[in-house]
């Protein structure tokens, strides 16, 4: 099981006094240092409106694929938003070239996914069903929108007093150009997975500044021991939120936080029952549980300059990366997702 530390966000969330949030900031600033990851308990965001968030994902997913359809993710990586049917996306950790692209792809991501954003995001305007297919869905995830967004900019918060700096990281997010998405494993025979036929999400890091993730109980999400190279289970939590640092950020740290590559695999505990079985071959018809999973990623406004933040570099640690707007960057990898079997 991967070690991820368990913090209690109330300093930022409930607007504790000053003292504590300085403990609370060391405390998410050593998590992020040692695993890139870190639970957060009393996060704000509450258990009844995660629950409802759910609740809603199940039902969007229920829906006919034709229904489903009518809010298409547009081709391409540029326009992240609407409906992705599976084997759609297969992600990638930095691989550009399209030859290479197409043959990972001959093993799908076996999950479909439903992205929205910041209503006010031009660039990326949102994709609905028609309001008749799910009455109320829309004004809900504008709200869960909402509630995410805020703990992001607590977050922010929090990290800028753990780096001390005159400044928070609170207004490079001003737009609050986040994405919202509902994601959906469908249930799949277990060899196929542990054979490695198809996967649920491959080995990758996420590319903006933050994510937030929730998950339900079944499992299955592993992070990758930067020591060893080896991936470690992540076990869901009750009540707490799960949040990694991406790309953009360990880069604006200057690699003093660290975006952990981490991937979704069958439930640990359907790993375990095999070993007891004798292998793999014991659960042949065996059918891994269906998973459902809400990612929400932020990233900096799009014309933010990314380059290491003060404390974090000096004579003796040098800038490690070349600065890049957060728009570069996240269209880049943005275009490997989506390009070679869309183009
Ligand atoms: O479903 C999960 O638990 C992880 C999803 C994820 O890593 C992603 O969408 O970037
Ligand atoms: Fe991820």
């Amino acid at each position: 099981m991967a070690n991820i530390p368990i913090v209690d966000f109330s300093a930022y969330s409930h607007k504790i006094k000053h003292g504590d949030r300085t403990k609370t900031a060391k405390e998410i600033d050593e998590a992020f240092r040692n695993v890139g990851f870190v639970y957060l308990k009393n996060h704000g965001v509450s258990k009844e409106r995660v629950q409802k968030c759910f609740e809603w994902s199940r039902k969007f997913f229920a829906l006919p694929l034709d229904t489903k359809m009518r809010a298409p993710h547009p081709p391409g990586g540029s326009h992240h938003r609407g409906y992705s049917a599976p084997g759609l996306e297969k992600v990638s950790q930095h691989t550009y070239d399209a030859n290479e692209l197409n043959k990972l792809r001959e093993v799908p991501d076996h999950k479909e996914s439903f992205e929205c954003g910041n209503t006010t995001d031009a660039a990326q305007p949102n994709i609905w069903l028609p309001e008749a297919a799910l009455p109320g869905f829309r004004d809900f995830m504008e709200s869960f929108f909402a509630d995410c967004s805020a703990l992001i900019h607590q977050l922010l918060d929090a990290l800028s007093v753990a780096l001390s700096l005159d400044n928070s990281l609170s207004p490079t997010h001003s737009r609050s150009h986040f994405q919202l998405r509902l994601l959906h494993y469908p249930s799949l025979p277990f060899p196929e997975l542990a054979q490695g036929k198809r996967s649920r999400i491959n080995a990758h890091s996420d590319f903006g500044t933050l994510t937030l993730l929730f998950q339900d109980s079944v499992g299955g999400l592993e992070v990758e021991d930067p020591q060893t190279g080896g991936f470690r289970s992540v076990e869901p939590v009750d009540d707490a939120v799960l949040v990694n640092v991406g790309d953009l950020l360990a880069r604006w740290s200057n690699g003093w936080w660290k975006s952990t590559v981490h991937r979704v695999m069958s439930p640990p505990a359907l790993k375990s029952e095999t070993e007891e079985e004798g292998g793999v071959e014991a659960v042949v018809g065996g059918m891994v549980a269906d998973r459902y999973s809400i990612p929400f990623f932020a990233t900096a406004d799009p014309e933010t300059v990314i380059e290491a933040l003060p404390g974090c570099w000096s004579n003796e640690n040098p800038k490690k990366y070349e600065s890049v707007t957060a728009w570069g960057y996240v269209q880049m990898r943005m275009a490997a997702l989506y390009s070679s079997s869309q183009s």
